[in-house]
């Protein structure tokens, strides 16, 4: 009986832990008692019947956002199975949203032949933009490009994007099926195990933390100090401090820190240096905003931009040990750029090949406003409008991030 088709009645549970209290350690509960309610989301995969017939299909795919590795190897995998279901008209809309509305820019006509090898290169093969999103313009440009079904890769504001997209389609009655591809190395998306490039960057800030442990090992009162993206959340320095296991105090924004005074990062770094004679720092890009003076400026997109926290730290220790007549050698790191350049490792590509695969499959299912996700090991679609209620950031009650501090020997600093 069985056909390796997945029932439109699968599902795959959602939460997997039945917390026995709400003070059990990273307890999220549904209500005070921490009962236990069952909730089952959509199982991703081919369906026996689709809803599209594929030699009529225009299909389109759109990458927005910073870039991500993987970005490449996830349009690629879309093509593949596009043209596997038979679909002929596959395009790719240059450098994000933008390339919707703005003059000059022309999709470009996508092929298996096209794609074979682009997911040898880190970045994106259609190009990427922040910013100049307007709903009505792009559902407009789909509706007058024939597009059947959009495939779109980014993250939170990109998933805000393809659901106002969605909705606008819904209202015009347009049958298209909009279908998004978690992609963020920052990894701060609700509801899903991990976003692919987020394994990629992390590997990849541990080579910063490696260089700055070596120099910071090989000076005399040595300091490293790494800053690793991160817009609202630390998982990138949190799990690069975890995997490295050479960083001494790791700094995220979900937890609070003082630099100066008794209980304060600089007194921690004097008596690391005076214990060990080097030690090495990894901060996360939005952590300690509140010791900076704010810029007020945002990007394109609308996202904040922060004061620069690395740079900052940098001065603040410098002038410290200076102050306080100890010498230090402090050596500042900021691989921001290199570490989301880079072409998706071993994992990250196998992630990339079945969440491309399932979006596919999920459009030709027949819907649309959905991601296409790993969630508790298991490949789901779930709704957009779950995932975008909030940024998702590390549980300073986690156990991961009790791991993580176990594994610095970093104290609270207040
Ligand atoms: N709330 C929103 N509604 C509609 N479009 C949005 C929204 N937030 C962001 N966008 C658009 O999504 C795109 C990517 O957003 P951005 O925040 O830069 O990156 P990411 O998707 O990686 O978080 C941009 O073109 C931006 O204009
Ligand atoms: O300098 P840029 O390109 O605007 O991007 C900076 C931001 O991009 C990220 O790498 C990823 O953010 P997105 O997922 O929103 O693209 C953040 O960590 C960082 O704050
Ligand atoms: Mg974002």
């Amino acid at each position: 009986m069985w056909n390796g088709y997945v029932n439109n009645a699968d599902r795959a549970l959602l939460k997997v832990i039945k917390y026995s209290s709400p003070t059990s350690a990273g307890a999220e509960c549904i209500d005070p008692d921490c009962s236990w309610v069952e909730q089952w989301v959509h199982r991703a995969g081919p369906r026996k019947e689709i809803y599209f017939e594929p030699e009529e299909v225009k299909a389109a795919i759109v990458t927005c956002g910073g870039l991500c590795p993987g970005l490449n190897d996830v349009i690629r995998q879309i093509v593949f199975t596009l043209e596997t279901y038979g679909v002929k008209n596959i395009v790719g809309i240059p450098f994000g949203y933008r390339g919707f509305f703005e003059k000059g820019l022309k999709e470009m006509p996508l092929s298996r032949c096209l794609v074979e090898n682009i997911n040898l290169n880190g970045g994106s093969f259609l190009g990427v933009s922040r910013g100049g999103a307007k709903t009505s313009e792009i559902v407009d440009s789909i509706q007058a490009r024939r597009i059947d079904m959009l495939f779109v890769l980014g993250g939170n504001g990109t998933h805000a994007g393809a659901n106002a997209i969605h909705e606008e389609c819904r209202k015009r009655k347009l049958k298209v099926s909009v279908v998004a591809v978690p992609k963020t190395i920052d990894n701060d998306i609700l509801l899903m195990d991990k976003t692919f490039g987020f394994d990629t960057a992390v590997e990849e800030a541990q080579r910063a933390i490696n260089s700055a442990y070596i120099e910071a090992r090989s000076a005399y009162h040595g300091i490293g100090l790494v800053k690793l993206m991160g817009r609202s959340s630390g998982f990138i320095a949190m799990h690069a401090s975890l995997s490295s296991g050479q960083v001494n105090v790791c700094l995220i924004p979900e937890v609070p820190f003082t630099l100066d005074g008794e209980f304060g990062v600089l007194r921690h770094l004097e008596h690391l240096l005076k214990t060990k004679g080097f030690c090495v720092v990894c901060v996360a890009e939005a952590a300690g905003q509140d010791l900076l003076q704010k810029s007020g400026a945002t990007d394109a997109s609308g996202n904040v931009i922060f004061s620069d926290i690395g740079v900052h730290m940098q001065q603040k220790i410098k002038m410290h040990f200076k102050d306080i007549g100890v010498p230090a050698d402090v050596k500042y790191i900021d691989p921001t750029y290199m570490v989301r350049a880079c072409r998706a490792n071993a994992s990250d590509a196998i992630l990339c090949t079945v969440l491309g695969q399932n979006a596919v499959h999920g459009a030709f299912a027949g819907f649309s406003g959905i991601t296409s996700c790993i969630c508790n090991t298991h490949y789901v679609y779930l709704p957009i409008t779950e995932v975008i209620k909030a940024p998702k950031r590390v549980n300073p009650n986690s156990r991961m991030w009790h791991r993580c501090l176990t594994s610095t020997g970093q104290p609270d600093f207040h």
